[in-house]
C-alpha cells in the first residue's frame, strides 16, 4: 500500500457552550484535516486544531507544513514503512507536533487499514469500551455549578473544572461546584498555567482541610516552572498533573527526574502524534508514573485516534480525558468509534473506521 496524494480540508463543528479557560476563550472546533490516499485506494484521517496558546501550531502553520515538509517525504511511499516513516516525519522539523500529529493519526490509521484490523488492536488490544470525564469551562459560579449538574445528569461520573483566572474566584467557584455534585461525581481541576506556586499551594491545602475532595490538579502554574510543580507537589496532598510542561519524551523524562508531577497528561497534539505518545506511556510506566490521555479541542478524528492509543496503554493509562465529541452540537465523522456521554466504543472496523466527513470543505 503507497501512499499516492495528500489531501486537506478544514472542519468546523459548533460547541454546545463556549469552551473557557484560563489561556482561552472558542466557541467551536475547528480543524485541518489530513488525508493520505493509497493506491489501493484506502484514505488515512487525521486532524491539527490551531491551539497557539499551547502547541505554537495554527492552521496555516500546520497547512504550510504539510505541503511543503510531510507530503514530499510521504509521497510514493510505503505505509508498511510505519517506524521508518514516522522517525522521519518526527525529524523533518522542531516543533509543529499539531501537523505531526495530524500526519501520523492518518498513516497509523492507513497501516491497521492494511491488516483489515482496528487501530488499538494493531497497538497492542485491549478493552474496546472506555469512559471519559467531561469539562466545565471556568465562568460565574451559577453557570458552573449547573453545567456540572447537568453532566451529572448525563452520567459523567468525573468532571474536569476549568479554573486558574483568579485564585479567590477559583476556590469559591471549586467549594460550590463540589457541594452540587458531592457523592456524585469526582472532581479534576485544570488550572492551565492560570496560579502561582504560592497560590497553588494555598488554595489545594485550603480545599484539602475543607473536606474538599479532588482527584487531581492539573498544571497549576506555568508549563516552563517545573521547580514550581515541583513546590507544589512537595506540599500538598492532591496528586499534581503536568500537562503544557510535557510536550515529548525528553520533557517527560525531565518531569519525572525532577519529581515535578504525579501524573502526565499525554495528548497527541503535544507529542506529534501517536508514536511518541506510544514512547512517554512505556517511560510513565517504568517509573511507576500514571498517565492520563486528553485531547485539545479537536474533532473526534484525532480524539479517536487517542482512545485507541490509551485503550492500548492501559494501564499505566489509567485516566482519559477525551469529552469532546460530548461538548460538540453533532459529531461529522461517519464511522469510527462511539461517543455517548460519559461512554467511548471504539470501533472493530479497520483503523478509525471513518467512513466519511460531512461539512468538510476541501482546501485547493
Ligand atoms: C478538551 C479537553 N478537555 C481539554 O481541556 N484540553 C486542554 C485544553 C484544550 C484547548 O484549549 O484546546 C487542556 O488543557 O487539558
Ligand atoms: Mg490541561
Amino acid at each position: 500500500m503507497k501512499i499516492v496524494d495528500v489531501k486537506l480540508g478544514m472542519l468546523r463543528v459548533p460547541l454546545v457552550t463556549p469552551f473557557k479557560t484560563a489561556l482561552r476563550t472558542v466557541d467551536a472546533v475547528e480543524d485541518v484535516v489530513v488525508m493520505l490516499e493509497t493506491d489501493t485506494g484506502h484514505i488515512g484521517y487525521g486532524n491539527a486544531p490551531a491551539t497557539a496558546v499551547i502547541t505554537g501550531d495554527t492552521h496555516g502553520s500546520v497547512i504550510e507544513a504539510v505541503r511543503t515538509v510531510f507530503t514530499p517525504l510521504l509521497l510514493d511511499r510505503e505505509v508498511a514503512d510505519l517506524n521508518r516513516l514516522t522517525r522521519q516525519i518526527q525529524g523533518a522539523m522542531i516543533n509543529n507536533t499539531s501537523a505531526k500529529a495530524a500526519v501520523e493519526i492518518a498513516l497509523f490509521d492507513l497501516f491497521a487499514q492494511s491488516y483489515k484490523t482496528p487501530l488499538y488492536r494493531i497497538l497492542g488490544g485491549g478493552e474496546n469500551s472506555l469512559t471519559t470525564d467531561i469539562t466545565i469551562s471556568v465562568d460565574y459560579i451559577e453557570k458552573m455549578v449547573a453545567d456540572a449538574e447537568s453532566a451529572v445528569d448525563r452520567g459523567f461520573e468525573i468532571l474536569k473544572l476549568k479554573v486558574g483566572k483568579d485564585i479567590g474566584l477559583d476556590i469559591e467557584r471549586i467549594r460550590a461546584v463540589y457541594a452540587a455534585v458531592k457523592g456524585r461525581a469526582l472532581l479534576r481541576l485544570d488550572a492551565n498555567q492560570g496560579w502561582s506556586p504560592k497560590q497553588a499551594v494555598l488554595a489545594i491545602r485550603g480545599l484539602e482541610e475543607a473536606g474538599v475532595l479532588l482527584e487531581l490538579v492539573e498544571q497549576p502554574v506555568k508549563a516552563n516552572n517545573l521547580e514550581g510543580m515541583r513546590y507544589i507537589a512537595e506540599r500538598v496532598r492532591t496528586p499534581i498533573m503536568a500537562d503544557e510542561s510535557v510536550f515529548g519524551p525528553q520533557e517527560v523524562m525531565k518531569v519525572i527526574d525532577q519529581r515535578a508531577a504525579d501524573i502526565i497528561n499525554i495528548k497527541l497534539m503535544k507529542t506529534g502524534g501517536i508514536s511518541n505518545a506510544l514512547k512517554i506511556a512505556d517511560i510513565a510506566e517504568l517509573h511507576d508514573v500514571e498517565c492520563m490521555v486528553g485531547c485539545m479541542l479537536e474533532t473526534s478524528i484525532g480524539v479517536s485516534a487517542a482512545a485507541h492509543m490509551a485503550a492500548a496503554k492501559a494501564p499505566v493509562v489509567s485516566k482519559l480525558d477525551l469529552d469532546v465529541p460530548s461538548l460538540c452540537q453533532y459529531d461529522p465523522i461517519v464511522g469510527g468509534a462511539s461517543y455517548k456521554d460519559a461512554d467511548i466504543i471504539l470501533n472493530e472496523t479497520p483503523g478509525l473506521g471513518i467512513e466519511k466527513i460531512e461539512g468538510l470543505q476541501l482546501l485547493a
